[in-house]
């Protein structure tokens, strides 16, 4: 990291400290889409911590198994269950086979890799519009159905991206479904207030870490080399941060708060520079020749 002469947005408190009280979250169950990993991981660490048990989803049996056990060491219990969020029909075995109705859903769980627009095939955008809308979709849908069934309120926290407001030049299809994803947020909030769900929104910025795929952490480290000096906090995020804040969204402190979108990102989506950096197209900034050639 490169030396700054700004202090930059100070360091939050360590892992493990929490701003809500204790057993928050007792007796609630959470279901975390991609809770096996990386972001999905971490706030599923924090719902943990204040007493949640949680319902973890992903593709990958290993990955959800390892993150079982170190989940379960934190006290609850914890259901692992090997779903792809594309799938409508083996979403409802996975709500059927949950040991009660989770009450919080954290849809986290999406697609991404770089590509210049002109070079994305069919099936590439299908694959990331897949995942990071339609099956946001499907899990919303199932989770509110039961609620609306059972007469129990919910609380849907959808992970999104600041590329929702802003487009994602490199990242056409993953920008168009967190626009989708961030603009269910809105739609359903009011449709299900009066059946007492709340549908929020929560946007990480830029949260390197192991668990991402070879195709984001290569372009960020390609790309990005001096991470924390280009961000205006002159840090990236821990993702405990962003834990703490889902934590918080769900809370009975934030009942009130619905159809909202948090951006956690040290406020570098609304970064404007007074003189315009050069213009690089996309192609170049992924080290791609020419079109066709
Ligand atoms: C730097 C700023 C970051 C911005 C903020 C957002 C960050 C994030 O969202 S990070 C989360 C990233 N996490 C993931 O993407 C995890 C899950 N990812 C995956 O499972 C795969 O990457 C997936 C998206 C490819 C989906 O897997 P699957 O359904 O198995 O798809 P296929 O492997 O069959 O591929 C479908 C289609 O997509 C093409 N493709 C795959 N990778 C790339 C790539 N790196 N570049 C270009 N195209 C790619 C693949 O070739 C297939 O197309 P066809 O060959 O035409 O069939
Ligand atoms: N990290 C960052 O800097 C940023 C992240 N985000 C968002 O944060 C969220 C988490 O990202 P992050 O933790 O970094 O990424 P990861 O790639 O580490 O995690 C993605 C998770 O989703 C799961 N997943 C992917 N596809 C499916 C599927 N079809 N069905 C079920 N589960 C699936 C993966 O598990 P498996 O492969 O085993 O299925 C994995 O656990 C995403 O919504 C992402 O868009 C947004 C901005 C920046």
């Amino acid at each position: 990291m490169t030396e700054n002469a700004y202090p930059g947005l100070p360091s939050p408190p360590p892992l493990g400290a929490s701003a809500l009280p204790p057993g928050t979250y007792e007796g609630h169950t959470v279901l975390v889409t991609g809770g096996g990993s990386g972001l999905g991981k971490a706030i599923a660490t924090e719902f943990a911590r204040l007493g949640a048990d949680l319902v973890i989803v992903g593709r990958t049996a290993d990955r959800l198994k390892a993150a079982q056990e170190e989940l379960g060491a934190l006290g609850g219990r914890v259901t692992a269950s090997v779903c792809d969020i594309r799938d409508p029909e083996r979403i409802a075995e996975v709500f059927d086979a949950a040991p009660v109705l989770p009450d919080v859903l954290v849809n986290n769980a999406a697609a991404n890799f770089p590509v210049p627009a002109e070079d994305m095939s069919p099936n590439a955008w299908r694959a990331v519009v897949d995942i990071t809308l339609t099956g946001t979709w499907f899990m919303t849908r199932e989770f509110g159905r039961r609620h609306l069934a059972a007469g129990t309120p919910g609380s849907v926290i959808n992970v999104g991206a600041s590329y929702a407001w802003t487009g994602g030049p490199g990242f056409a299809h993953s920008a168009a479904a967190k626009a989708g994803v961030k603009n269910l947020v809105e739609t359903l909030a009011v449709e299900w207030a009066p059946y007492g769900i709340q549908v929020n929104g929560l946007v990480p910025g830029l949260f390197p870490h192991a668990d991402l795929p070879e195709a984001i952490r290569g372009n960020l480290e390609r790309t990005d080399d001096d991470k924390a000096s280009r961000q205006p906090a002159l840090r990236v995020g821990q993702a405990r941060e962003l834990g703490w804040a889902a934590t918080f969204l769900a809370s009975p402190y934030a009942r009130f708060v619905s159809g909202h979108t948090m951006v956690v990102d040290g406020a570098n989506w609304q970064r404007r520079n007074v003189v315009n950096a050069p213009v690089v197209p996309v192609r170049e900034q992924l080290g791609r020749g020419p079109y066709g050639q």
